[in-house]
């Protein structure tokens, strides 16, 4: 199956890039997973946050895959155990669903992305920087992976 991560942001830190890549080389043959980086909107010179959010958006929109079944990140979102995750990605690929997760930016996400999205997914009951979250996001999918096929790697 395809898993597609749109996140707000380029020029993460070495940490990030480097932790993102490490979990995403793990995922096996059956995932196909690519992670693309979407310019932030430039705060100041008259660009407030709600301005950057609405350009963020369209860029967002214009990168979404056709067709794709939407989990936006956030906060406010539903909680899943890993275990749940895991049922959710096997259920994706039964269907043969083509999942793109979607992550704000430093001011957050559009709300209409919000509401459209197919599930609005939250990682943590605390607010996360951006950067982390695709750190998060990474491992907890190769951990539902690890569940799907009985790997040692996750342990109840
Ligand atoms: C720095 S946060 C933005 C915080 C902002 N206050 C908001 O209202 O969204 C940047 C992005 O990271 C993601 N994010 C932050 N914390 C999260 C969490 N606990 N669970 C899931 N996603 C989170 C969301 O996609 C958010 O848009």
């Amino acid at each position: 199956m395809n898993i597609t991560v749109l996140a707000v942001g380029t020029k993460m830190p070495n940490w990030v890039n480097t932790a993102v890549s490490e979990y995403a080389k793990r995922f096996g043959r059956d995932i196909r997973f690519t992670l693309k980086e979407i310019k932030p909107e430039k705060r100041g010179a008259g660009i407030n946050a709600a301005q950057g959010i609405a350009a963020e958006e369209k860029r967002l929109r214009e990168a979404l895959p056709a067709q794709a079944f939407v989990v936006a990140l956030d906060e406010r979102g539903e909680a899943p155990t890993s275990q749940q995750l895991a049922e959710h990605l096997r259920r994706w690929q039964q269907r043969g669903e083509h999942v793109c997760f979607i992550i704000g930016g430093a001011d957050g996400m559009a709300d209409a992305l919000k509401r459209e999205a197919n599930l609005l997914m939250r990682l943590s009951s605390l607010t996360l920087p951006h950067g982390m979250v695709r750190v998060l996001l990474t491992e907890q999918l190769y951990r539902a992976v690890s569940i799907l096929h009985n790997h040692p790697y996750h342990r109840e």
